[in-house]
């Protein structure tokens, strides 16, 4: 028996950071929003942990212990007492390294595969739980939809979305590391005031009434000086698919994929096709939003 999960990959449509904690991790106010880009984990009985992987990234993704979503199927089983003997299958689309939390929507699926396979019969409070203990976006990928998360990112209130919004996604080449953004964010705004982060009230009557118009204007990304610090080729890409049409575009998180909101999945085709064009990014995928969470689609 095998039990397939599928996990969306996340836009954050407003990162407010503030300043460093004592942890080392940085409070936020995180706006995330899941897109219809999509990993697949499989777990199947075997004799031991192992994870293989499929994909046009798939190079890129370790094998080891250090994966999230070996990780994840590790945690679940010391917290029940049993070996993690499983194979893990990820047939990856989501970009890697790119800011759309990618790992962490594995790990989540993982979680959600090995709960089911080894029917551990985890409550949805001990599965985020674990989550968080993965990683500060690994809770969102589980619910999916869209959420507020305060915190580091892992504590998250559900947020209502009112219409469905169409995305496209530039996906650069090569991946940047999310320690090193939020270092360089930290060396941006040395000696300055850093305002507490606070979701604004704009961007989130925008998600509830589903006005694309509305959400355009409102995106912010506090991640995103620190991002084309390290990146400063992103700027050209961020020109292309605005002067292509897109509404509004911003780095994804810790980047290097940036995110363009478009009317409707016309405009999305083609602005994903001048972004191609451009030659500003390895290549464009287009997605709506709001997702569903990790959600079992085969046994
Ligand atoms: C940039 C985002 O993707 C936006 O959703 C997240 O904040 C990053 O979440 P993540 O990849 O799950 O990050 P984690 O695995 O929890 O942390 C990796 C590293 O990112 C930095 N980090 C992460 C989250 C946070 N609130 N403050 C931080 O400073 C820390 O250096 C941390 O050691
Ligand atoms: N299952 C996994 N898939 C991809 N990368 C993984 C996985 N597990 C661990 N990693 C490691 O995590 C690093 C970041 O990969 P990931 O795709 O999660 O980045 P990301 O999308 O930028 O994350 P986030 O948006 O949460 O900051 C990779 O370079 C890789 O070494």
């Amino acid at each position: 028996m095998s039990i397939t999960v599928r996990v969306p990959a996340k836009v954050n449509v407003q990162l407010a950071v503030g300043a460093a904690r004592p942890d080392g991790f940085h409070d936020l106010a995180n706006v995330f929003l899941a897109v219809s880009l999509y990993d697949e984990v499989t777990a199947t009985p075997a004799d031991e942990l192992r994870i293989t992987c499929s994909g046009p990234d798939a190079d890129q993704v370790p094998l080891d212990t250090t994966n999230l979503a070996a990780r994840a199927a590790a945690a679940l089983a010391a917290r029940h007492g049993i070996s993690p003997d499983v194979h893990l299958h990820i047939a990856k689309d989501i970009p890697v390294a790119g800011g759309m939390a990618g790992g962490s929507a594995d790990g989540a699926g993982a979680l959600l595969a090995c709960d089911a396979l080894w029917g551990t019969g985890a409550t949805r409070d001990e599965l985020l739980d674990i989550c968080a203990g993965l990683g500060s976006d690994v809770p969102f990928s589980l619910v999916g939809g869209a959420a507020l998360g305060t915190g580091r990112g892992e504590r998250l209130t559900p947020l209502e979305v009112g219409g469905t919004f169409h995305w496209v996604f530039a996906v650069a080449d090569g991946g940047l590391s999310t320690p090193a953004v939020y270092g360089e964010f930290d060396r941006l705004t040395a000696g300055t005031d850093v305002p507490a982060p606070a979701a604004s009230p704009a961007l989130l009557d925008a998600l509830r009434t589903g006005d694309t118009t509305l959400l355009a204007g409102a995106l912010v990304n506090d991640l995103q000086p620190a991002a084309l610090s390290l990146r400063p080729s992103l700027a050209a890409t961020l020109a292309a698919g605005t002067g292509a049409g897109a509404l509004a575009g911003l780095v994804s998180g810790s980047g290097p994929t940036t995110a363009f909101l478009v009317k409707d999945e016309e405009a999305a085709r083609t602005v994903a096709d001048a972004l191609i064009a451009s030659g500003t990014c390895r290549t464009a995928r287009t997605a709506t939003s709001p997702a569903p969470g990790a959600t079992q689609i085969r046994t």
